[in-house]
């Protein structure tokens, strides 16, 4: 218990005051939330008051007069307050639909600019959670705490200043009950704020949980590991409940606590109040009205101490957001980058050396020059640094050592996104979006017509499929679509390039994944797209090796060869020995 004291002492200043300048450009709507707040403050002062004239003025008067004066001024007030809530109300929406928006944007900007090693580093449920349940209820704070906060305290300010005028004494008497109140009180929030951190905690890693399972359900099944998958699941989530459970407890604890506190207020009043009357000291009116007042601070007192709470629990996902936020991206673009110009040049690894984790390099001290138009196949052993080599080109990270030039600038002093528009990644198996086919090639390059969109597909050899799909191009597919093979979707994501149109494309492994017919439609598709470009290729099969004009042989990290696949197979050499072992059925990379 001890170690969570400890831990709760983290006051969150920082990561509250980042959230809140979210709100910055949104002050005009603020103003305007305190303004309606003084409104419906003042009404709220005025209707017990307006009791007090009745039950000490007009009742015993008999003023019937006086008495319609009053409903007309109450009715007056009323609307008023009606008004002024109406208005805070839209106030209240304008504020947190755009302070949500801008977060949210923000949030997934930054994830755009921290990258792809941020993404590979981090599981993706984990990221997943974060951006969208963490960010989701740190909105809260825009839409519910923050407005409510301010309401309520402006309510408290107004309410204890009625109090202190209309009975200084009655009014010291109420304190001993926050004394109660902050005896025990203070225990049961803390406890109740540690379970709803725990309860978080879990739930992060509960929704890590259900992605992994949700993404592996093939693999899953195919081991017949499910029951195996489930009893993890069910392993973590029984903590999960249990906080969940133990936080509810102490939340409702803290209502009863606030309550006898409130009923004990209510003795004392009563008790010292009827003397004050037999006594004279305070009219039958006034301690109405004070009773009215000291129920309406008490329960804006409680909506204040609920808001503040519950904002806190927030709290704790707001600093994992805020850390986020402020986490520098490993690869960045320097002040006033420079713009690749149109004339393409030549690629250039200057003595590169990169490590992810740990001291022995992953590409270490590769010089590789690529002419432009060039075809280059780089090769070797699983795990030789290939894909690693090609990351490095379109600065999916920075190397720690060397530098790759372009045109013979370092492509660090591009901007990145002149550097990504000069490139065509096309991975393993290409990504397809929850649309329909055509606008998952239109992705290339958004600008272009359902023309080109044809076009496209026609010269990646995808035109003939699509046709056939139930929808042909307005067929939907994805992960609630229609499916498509491996091959078919290999085939968008070289149509996606022809409309992009990069002078450099580099494939991964683009057809290692695929049968022999599907890799010959792709290999055609690829064998157009190379046309005027320069190819860097991480190859696995024969017969894009032998297309290629040079071959890079990788091992640990270095360049152990390269040259024409006849000068290769000539110098009986590592290239030779990977084709023959390949023979053999020993490797099955080459
Ligand atoms: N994100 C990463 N974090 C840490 N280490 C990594 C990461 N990606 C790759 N590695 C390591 O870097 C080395 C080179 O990996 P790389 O993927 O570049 O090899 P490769 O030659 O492309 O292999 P393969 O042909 O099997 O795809 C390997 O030892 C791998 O374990």
């Amino acid at each position: 218990m001890r170690l969570f004291r400890k831990k709760q002492k983290h006051k969150y200043w920082k990561e509250y005051k980042w959230i809140i300048s979210f709100l910055l450009p949104y002050k005009k709507h603020l103003f305007y939330l305190v303004i309606c707040g003084l409104f419906l403050t003042l009404g709220e002062i005025v209707i017990p008051k307006s009791f007090q004239i009745l039950i000490d003025d007009f009742i015993p008067n008999n003023d019937i007069s006086g008495l319609y004066q009053l409903i007309v001024v109450v009715s007056v007030v009323i609307i008023f307050m009606i008004l002024a809530a109406a208005v805070m109300n839209l106030q209240k929406r304008i504020i947190r639909e755009k302070a949500a928006r801008d977060l949210q944007y923000a949030s997934f900007d930054k994830l755009r600019g921290l990258g792809f090693s941020y993404i590979e580093k981090n599981p993706t449920g984990e990221i997943l959670s974060l951006l969208n349940t963490d960010v989701n209820d740190i909105q809260r704070i825009y839409r519910d705490y923050l407005p409510n906060i301010i309401l309520y305290s402006i309510m408290i300010v107004g309410l204890s200043i009625m109090l202190l005028t209309l009975n200084f004494w009655l009014t010291l008497i109420i304190i001993p009950s926050y004394f109660l109140y902050y005896t025990i009180g203070p225990w049961v929030e803390r406890q109740a704020f540690l379970y709803l951190k725990r309860y978080n905690e879990d739930r992060v890693d509960l929704e890590k949980q259900v992605y992994e399972t949700m993404s592996s359900m093939q693999e899953l099944r195919a081991y017949g590991a499910i029951d195996w998958r489930m009893s993890h699941f069910i392993e973590r989530y029984k903590p999960f409940n249990r906080n969940w459970l133990q936080s509810t407890f102490y939340a409702h604890s803290r209502g009863s606590v606030r309550r006898i506190t409130v009923y004990f207020a209510i003795l004392l009043l009563f008790w010292f109040g009827a003397d004050q009357i037999q006594n004279e000291m305070i009219t039958v009116g006034e301690f109405v009205a004070f009773f009215f007042y000291f129920l309406l601070l008490m329960f804006n007192i409680t909506f204040l101490v609920t808001s503040l709470t519950e904002q806190q629990t927030v709290m704790i996902q707001a600093s994992r957001l805020y850390n986020f936020y402020h986490q520098d991206a490993e690869v960045r673009e320097i002040n006033n980058p420079l713009c690749l110009p149109n004339q393409q040049g030549a690629i250039e690894f200057k003595e590169v050396s990169f490590t992810y984790q740990g001291n022995a390099p992953n590409v270490d001290r590769v010089n590789l020059k690529i002419e432009v138009g060039e075809h280059i196949a780089v090769v070797g052993e699983s795990g030789g640094g290939k894909s690693t080599l090609i990351k490095l080109l379109g600065r999916f990270y920075d190397p720690q050592q060397g530098e790759i030039l372009m045109n013979d600038i370092p492509i660090k002093n591009l901007s990145l996104g002149s550097l990504r528009e000069r490139l065509g990644y096309v991975f393993q198996e290409g990504y397809l979006f929850g649309t329909s086919v055509k606008e998952n090639i239109r992705f290339g390059n958004p600008d272009s017509s359902d023309e080109e969109i044809v076009e496209a597909a026609k010269m990646s050899y995808a035109h003939n499929f699509i046709e056939a799909l139930p929808e042909g191009y307005e067929t939907e597919v994805g992960e609630r679509g229609y499916k498509l093979s491996g091959g078919q979707k290999q085939r968008i994501a070289i149509a996606r390039m022809f409309l992009k149109n990069p002078s450099i494309v580099v494939l991964d492994e683009a057809t290692s994944a695929l049968d022999n017919e599907s890799e010959a439609f792709v290999q055609k598709a690829l064998h157009v797209l190379s046309q005027n470009r320069t190819i860097i290729t991480v190859a696995h099969r024969l017969s894009t090796i032998m297309e290629a004009d040079r071959i890079v042989v990788m091992k640990e990290g270095r360049i152990i060869e390269h040259g024409t696949f006849e000068e290769l197979m000539q110098s009986y050499g590592a290239f030779y020995e990977l084709v023959n072992s390949n023979k053999k059925g020993s490797y099955t990379d080459v």
